[in-house]
């Protein structure tokens, strides 16, 4: 398991060299333009079933405040949209920048928000969470953008009370009865297309959900996620920040939408 960051000499122009599959031709995040999108009107609409008490626990990584929930059976699924069958909530987690003007990876018509959410299950008919990684249809992320604005949603304090708690790489606390589909915005219209972790090691294994529909977060919201530091306890602060991959070449994928 090798090493790897956002900056200098292990950022993502760099993965390549340990995770080949970084130079794929079906990576992620991609920029997203109405000109290059198709309507696919045979696409269903998407559902979240997520049961709050499947939630465990909050914690900071180094690499970003991902919320851990109980995937031992279908107890928190995404079922519909593109996806041929039920998948596995496991666990969120966010990206976001050193201000407010950028830090998603998905980018739309040239637009970046300051942070992306990402919900991400996985495809039950594997026997366990790696073995989905290694497959097309393995896993499926529920990107959602965070806008900063006046009116935020109050959905998100919760997960933001946590922060001080998680400062530090390595800290992880309880986050019990917690249902994040309460964070969703009011359209479920959505984006989606073939693609891959946005981290190492890059596995060209998902199917991608991007809502058209932003939520909204203040810029003290933003600010919070900000105060999460890389590293560890005992370490010198470095603020947890830019944790956003670039976009990646589209090549000869389709972005299908399920909106007009
Ligand atoms: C799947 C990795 C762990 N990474 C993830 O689970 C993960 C989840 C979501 C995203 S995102 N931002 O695209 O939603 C990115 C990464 C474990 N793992 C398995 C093999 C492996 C090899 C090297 C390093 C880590 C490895
Ligand atoms: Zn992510």
């Amino acid at each position: 398991y090798y090493p790897w960051g956002y900056d200098g000499d292990n950022g993502p122009d760099q993965w390549h060299k340990n995770y080949p599959i970084a130079k794929g031709r079906h990576q992620s995040p991609i920029e997203i333009n109405n000109k290059e999108v198709h309507y696919d009107r045979s696409l269903l609409p998407w559902f979240a079933s997520y049961d709050p008490c499947a939630a465990k626990t909050i914690l900071n990584n180094g690499k970003t405040c991902r919320v851990v929930f109980d995937d031992s059976f279908d107890r928190s699924v995404l079922r519909g949209g593109p996806l041929p069958g039920v998948y596995r909530l496991r666990q969120l987690h966010f990206h976001w920048g050193s201000s407010d003007d950028h830090g998603s990876e998905h980018v739309v018509n040239g637009v970046r928000y300051a942070g992306e959410l990402h919900l991400l299950h996985w495809n039950p008919k594997y026997s366990n969470y790696l073995d989905a990684v290694r497959r097309t249809d393995g896993i499926a992320v529920l990107a959602i953008f965070l806008q900063v604005g006046k009116t935020p949603k109050p959905e998100m304090k919760r997960i933001l009370e946590e922060i001080n708690a998680i400062k530090t790489k390595g800290k992880e606390v309880p986050f019990p009865n917690f249902d994040p589909s309460i964070l969703f915005p009011k359209s479920h219209d959505y984006w989606t297309y073939h693609g891959s972790f946005t981290t190492p090691p890059c596995e060209e294994c998902i199917t991608w959900i991007v809502l058209r529909e932003p939520i909204i977060v203040s810029s003290d919201q933003m600010a919070k996620l900000r105060s999460l530091s890389k590293n560890a306890e005992n370490e010198p602060d470095l603020p947890l920040v830019d944790n956003w991959r670039p976009t990646q070449p589209r090549y000869f994928r389709m972005v299908s939408a399920s909106f007009l």
